[in-house]
């Protein structure tokens, strides 16, 4: 404890009395959730229920309405469309590289060997050099949970990681989103694929924006 490293302390995610609304239209009611290290959670219910905005809001992208987030780790967040302009002139290799650039990442050459057991755990390493832009949505998720990895990120929260995947890709997924909880990672996934859900160490029930489960 006493002289461990920030970035080695237990990561922590919970969310208390969470509310959240667009535009005044409330969508998220009172969500007690509490993300321990080690499992693999999902996030599930219906269309429309909340359950994006609810993962966007333990990530900090949204900001409550009412209650807090407690979060204490490097977290990887995988969102469900991730734009990119067709011009926008970085390739794969080097969108999963931006996870070694922070200050605690080993030499280059460590930093290089990240990169690319990262692509090549989320097998994209032969699409390194293709410009992110060219991706389909599915491998674009890939690539930032492969960022994930590289950074060694504490906390993972996806969103729809299943969608748009064939059935090697979502096995794969799953092995490692397992394995990244099995480091001790908090994982959080939001998902209506029943494989997932009937895999996942937790379920989450939203329904609503109420936590019904
Ligand atoms: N940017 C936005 N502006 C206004 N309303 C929004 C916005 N994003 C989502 N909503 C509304 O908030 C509610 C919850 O949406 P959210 O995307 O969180 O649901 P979800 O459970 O993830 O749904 P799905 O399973 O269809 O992805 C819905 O009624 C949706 O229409």
């Amino acid at each position: 404890m006493g002289h461990a490293p920030a970035g080695r302390a237990r990561p922590r995610l919970r969310g208390s009395g969470l509310g959240f609304a667009f535009d005044g239209a409330p969508v998220l009611h009172g969500v007690d959730i509490t993300l321990d290290p080690g499992v693999v959670t999902v996030i599930a219910g219906p269309n429309g229920a909340g359950k994006s905005t609810l993962l966007e809001v333990l990530a900090g992208v949204r900001r409550p309405t009412a209650g807090s987030v407690e979060r204490s780790g490097s977290l990887a967040l995988v969102v469900q469309r991730i734009a990119a302009p067709d011009a926008l002139p970085v390739t794969v290799r080097e969108v999963v590289a931006m996870g070694t650039w922070e200050r605690r990442s080993a030499s280059r050459a460590e930093a290089k060997r990240r990169v690319t057991e990262a692509l090549e755990r989320v097998a994209l390493h032969e699409l390194a050099d293709r410009p992110f832009a060219a991706l389909s949505g599915g491998q674009r998720q890939r690539v930032l949970l492969a960022q994930g990895i590289a950074r060694r990120a504490q906390i993972f929260l996806l969103d729809e990681p299943a969608s748009g995947l064939d059935a090697a890709s979502r096995e794969r997924t799953h092995a490692i989103l397992a394995a990244e909880a099995g480091r001790g990672a908090v994982v959080a996934c939001v998902t209506h694929d029943d494989d997932a859900i009937a895999r996942a160490d937790r379920v989450v029930r939203i329904e609503s924006g109420v936590r019904v489960a």
